[in-house]
């Protein structure tokens, strides 16, 4: 077992010294630019400027963004065509390069000091909140103006840095990840980018059992249980009672993945998880 990241196969994990944070400055941008396509795009003069400022996502990702906050849990949103398939393998090949994964490691932690490709993720997911349409489904009471109608509260989303903190996580056929909430030393406001195969992720809630007089019956709780579909390219953010008061859970052992009645074919899958540590008292 390691942080809250509690894989339900053994993992290993490759964590990194904590670094100095420099965020969101056009340099990194720059190296971003090259990381994702090669020096080339930077030297070639008649590249739309959007796409040079963008490596991760073209205009048309951008058109589709759409953001849906999910029934029941309150603070979380998925944006289910956050990243194209074009860019999702370029995601991947990014994180390919890092050179993480192996037999023996399929987890990667980074503090502070992102990789390029993982500032320009995360400038990426704000630029998505801000952007994205928003559809508030059949949430009780709410209209698209609310505050709550936003998948981040804005304290959160104009932070600086927004994230400086990645679990990159690659799970072969089988493995998921055991329920928790992520540890109290990162911060609200959470982003998971799912790539590859797609998955059921689960969030439960405990809720206290009450008896036909609605007092609660000593000692019982009950399980609330709410099943998430991620696609790959797929992008959900966790704040206030989904990041604090509801556990997520992927459970990947055969006959668990169902969805719509049908058990989904379970391949290789990579995650992205963006955090930011809290500031640690003096
Ligand atoms: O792999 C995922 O989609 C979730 C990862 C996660 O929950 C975590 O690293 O805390
Ligand atoms: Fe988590």
């Amino acid at each position: 077992m390691q942080d809250t990241t509690v894989r339900c196969d053994a993992v290993t994990m490759a964590a990194a010294e904590p670094a100095a944070a420099s965020y969101d400055d056009e340099l990194r941008r720059r190296e971003a630019l090259r990381e994702a396509f090669g020096d080339s795009s930077e030297s070639d003069s008649d590249a739309p400027r959007e796409a040079a400022s963008s490596p991760l996502v073209g205009r048309a990702g951008r058109e589709r963004w759409r953001w849906v906050a999910v029934p029941g849990v309150r603070g979380l949103w998925l944006c289910a065509d956050f990243l194209p398939s074009d860019d999702q393998l370029r995601l991947l090949a990014a994180i390919q390069r890092e050179g993480w994964f192996s037999d023996a490691s399929n987890q990667a932690m980074r503090f502070g000091d992102l990789p390029p490709w993982a500032v320009e993720l995360s400038a990426l997911v704000r630029e998505c909140i801000c952007i994205g349409d928003v559809d508030v489904g059949i949430s009780p009471g709410w209209t698209n103006e609310d505050e709550d109608a936003c998948p981040l509260p804005s304290d959160l989303l104009w932070r600086e840095p927004l994230f400086d903190q990645l679990i990159a996580n690659r799970y072969t056929p089988g493995e998921g990840i055991c329920a928790h909430v992520d540890l109290m030393r990162f911060d609200d406001g959470i982003a998971i980018v799912s790539l590859e195969s797609a998955c059921v992720m689960n969030f439960s809630r405990e809720c206290a059992a009450y008896d036909t007089q609605n007092t609660q019956k000593h000692g019982e709780s009950e399980s609330t249980n709410v099943p998430v579909y991620l696609n790959p390219g797929s992008l959900v953010v966790l704040s206030g009672d989904a990041r604090y008061h509801w556990k997520h859970e992927i459970n990947r052992k055969p006959g668990a993945q169902l969805w719509n009645g049908r058990e989904l074919e379970q391949h290789r899958r990579t995650s992205v998880t963006l955090r930011k540590l809290k500031a640690s008292p003096n």
